[in-house]
């Protein structure tokens, strides 16, 4: 299956203020697309409106598979050790695959059983990760990964994990919008957002 995301002269309005207007973009599977700008420019209403949590203005989102979402929030259950967290997020939006294993590869397999409350700010991230890599690839449940700020956080190596799972997920034939201070190292088509000041 190749997936499909399609989006046509999307506008939003936040409150008062006219965030960004006009924005279209198509990817398909294999393709990325990084959402640059500065401060509340609307990176995170953005991906929140093809997440379908805030509704937009104007324009349109065509998609052919389901995505995935990463807040700024990492959305963990404090009281729930790291491997309990993974095991439940994982099943609730069918992911796939060996869960030690991905605990391993974003360097959290030595405290699976740690409460995830406890957790540093890095390591709450790698354990977002280690969720995504569940879902590698056209064929897994959510093909479409909607990230906001991945790396925040993230020291070098982390970076660098993001990046070679980024990688795989697109070599696999899925799609990733993510919005990023700093870039990422993949291959992407770049939409970067307007000053923050109203465009209307
Ligand atoms: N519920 C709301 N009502 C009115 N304005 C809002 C609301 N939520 C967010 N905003 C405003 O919308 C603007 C865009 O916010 P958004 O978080 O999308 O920007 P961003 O580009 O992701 O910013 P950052 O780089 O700081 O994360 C900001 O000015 C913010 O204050």
């Amino acid at each position: 299956m190749t997936a499909l995301l399609h989006v046509t002269d999307l506008a939003c309005r936040r409150g008062t203020r006219a965030l960004f207007a006009g924005v279209s973009f198509r990817l398909s599977g294999g393709e990325a697309l990084v959402v640059t700008g500065p401060n509340g420019t609307g990176k995170s209403s953005l991906l929140r409106i093809l997440a379908g949590l805030l509704e937009e203005e104007a324009g349109e989102i065509s998609q052919d598979a389901e995505m995935l979402y990463l807040g700024h929030l990492d959305a963990l259950k404090p009281q729930l050790t790291v491997r309990e967290n993974l095991r439940f997020w994982v099943g609730m939006f069918g992911g796939e695959g060996d869960l030690d294993a991905a605990l391993a590869r974003f360097g959290l397999g030595h405290i699976p059983e740690l409460a995830a409350g406890v957790l540093s700010a890095g390591q709450r991230r790698r354990l977002t990760l280690a969720r995504f890599s569940c879902f590698l690839g056209a064929d897994s449940a959510r093909p479409v990964w909607l990230m906001d700020e991945p790396d925040s956080a993230l020291d070098d190596a982390g970076r660098a994990l993001l990046d070679d799972l980024l990688a795989e997920h697109l070599q696999r034939g899925g799609i990733v919008v993510a919005a990023t201070h700093r870039g990422l190292g993949i291959p992407a088509q770049a939409l970067r957002l307007g000053v923050a000041e109203p465009v209307s």
